[in-house]
């Protein structure tokens, strides 16, 4: 039997990115003349990467967005956000501990992101978390992302893990419907990155704090997929 493996959304579930998000998003919107955005907008625009986060802050202002014009604020949200790893981007608490907990009892760890596989592989190295996950897969490690389930489900693959034998944690809507779509139990914090309530999307669990996070909690979840 393959080992049990938990699967990690990366901005708003594993790390607290919004700061550094935030201030590239500001930075690419002023090259485009658009007003800031604070952190209670930021919630409403984050969740399918950069470009989204960009697309949505101008249709909030009501402000058409050409093509080239959209690609060249995307080029300086990344740029911008590039220079910046780590930036002030810090595990939320009891993360590092949930992580070694998990892999004490035999679960592989994975991550599952909308962030580009680069961005993410920089952060988590630059936080010295890589080497703890089996993969790392962003938005562009396939041809698919989140919320489509394939996103998910070529994650737990390249991890070497089993479907049936998965657990999805994160803190949007979007991780919440992919793992659905995917057959998995999902456990939403409740402290991450969205403009609603997660209980409002109906995952498995909603926890407020990593030490909620047990090993009995993703068992139960997973024998109760299979029942
Ligand atoms: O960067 C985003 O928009 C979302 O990233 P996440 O999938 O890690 O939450
Ligand atoms: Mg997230």
């Amino acid at each position: 039997m393959s080992r049990p493996i938990i699967v990690f959304d990366l901005d708003g579930t594993l790390i607290d990115t919004a700061p550094d998000l935030l201030d590239s998003l500001n930075h690419s919107l002023a090259a485009g003349g658009v007003p800031r955005t604070d952190a209670s907008g930021f919630r409403g625009f984050v969740g399918h990467g950069g470009r989204v986060m960009i697309e949505r802050a101008y249709a909030a202002h009501q402000k058409a967005l050409p093509s080239d014009e959209h690609e060249r604020l995307y080029g300086l949200f990344l740029d911008h956000y590039g220079e910046n790893i780590p930036g002030r981007s810090r595990p939320y608490p009891g993360v590092l501990d949930a992580l070694d907990r998990f892999a004490d009892a035999g679960f592989l760890l994975a991550v599952c992101t909308n962030k580009t596989e680069t961005f993410s592989r920089r952060l988590l190295d630059a936080l010295d978390l890589s080497g703890r996950f089996a993969a790392i897969c962003g938005q562009d490690t396939f041809a698919f992302r989140k919320p489509d389930p394939r996103h998910l489900l070529e994650t737990i693959g390249v991890a070497g893990g089993d479907p049936a034998s998965a657990v999805m944690v994160g803190d949007s809507q979007t991780d919440i419907d992919t793992a659905k779509a995917a057959g998995i139990p999902v456990v939403a914090v409740d402290f991450g990155y969205t403009d609603r309530h997660v209980r409002e999307f109906e995952p498995s669990k909603v926890i407020s704090h990593y030490d909620e996070l047990t090993i009995d909690l993703a068992e139960t979840l997973i024998m109760a997929i299979g029942a």
